[in-house]
């Protein structure tokens, strides 16, 4: 069975999906595949050159991940031209990572613009890993070193809690403990596997 997983910026969907991993998914992140297209010395990076200069790459060749964050999550016509570079890339991989997954029981797409992307219907279950947003403020803040500017300015680039929460067919709130967050993933996971 093919799961989507989403959730808003640091709702807790890269935990959730190590929880599902331990517990025998396949796991594909939409977010690692955005890194690995766009890797040093990839046609992807070359693209990013060509289209934003060679001002966004460190000195040591790297995509300059935090200037271009804060190129792109302040100007919108500029995300849409980075998206329209990485997420074709993606999508190629993923297609590669589901061929190689064949018929595993519980293939999980780890994709934090699956509501944006109109695609949700397109999967037997739809996960949606909710937080208020000052939980997610609070966890960039804190873990990630950002400005509230920073981490409002991501949120503001995507859907609304409510649409997201619109195509959901399972819903983790993770709003407490670590351990409760888990006790809750087994018990989706549960209902899934049983299904699949
Ligand atoms: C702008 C970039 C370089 C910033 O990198 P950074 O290391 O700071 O963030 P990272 O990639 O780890 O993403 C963290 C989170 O930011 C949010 N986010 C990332 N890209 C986007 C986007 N285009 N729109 C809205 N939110 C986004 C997601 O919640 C994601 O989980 C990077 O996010 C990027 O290349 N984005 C474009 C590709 C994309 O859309 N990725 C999302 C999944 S395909
Ligand atoms: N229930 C929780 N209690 C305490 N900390 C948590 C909880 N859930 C997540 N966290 C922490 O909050 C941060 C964000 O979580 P995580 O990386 O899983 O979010 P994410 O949705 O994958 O983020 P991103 O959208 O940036 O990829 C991490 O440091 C994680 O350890």
């Amino acid at each position: 069975m093919r799961v989507g997983l989403t959730g808003g910026v640091a709702s807790g969907k890269s935990t959730v999906s190590a929880i599902l991993r331990e517990l025998g998914a396949v796991v594909i992140d939409a977010d690692a595949l955005a890194r690995e297209v766009v890797a040093t010395g990839t046609p992807g990076l070359a693209r990013v050159v060509e289209e934003f200069g060679e001002g966004l790459l460190t000195p040591g060749g790297e995509l300059d991940r935090p200037a271009m964050g804060r190129l792109v999550f302040g100007d919108e016509a500029a995300r849409k031209r980075l998206e329209a570079i990485v997420h074709p890339l993606v999508f190629e991989r993923i297609v590669e990572l589901e061929g190689a997954a064949g018929d595993h029981d519980v293939v999980v797409h780890d994709i934090p613009l699956l509501a944006e992307s109109g695609r949700a219907d397109t999967f037997d279950a739809v996960i949606v890993v909710d937080s208020p947003r000052e939980v997610q403020v609070d966890r960039m803040v804190r873990d990630r070193g950002w400005t509230v500017e920073d981490a409002e300015s991501r949120i503001a680039a995507q859907a609304s809690r409510e649409d997201r929460l619109a195509v959901a067919t399972h819903v983790i709130e993770n709003t407490g403990t670590l351990e409760q967050l888990e006790a809750r993933v087994r018990e989706v996971y549960a209902e899934l596997a049983a299904r699949a």
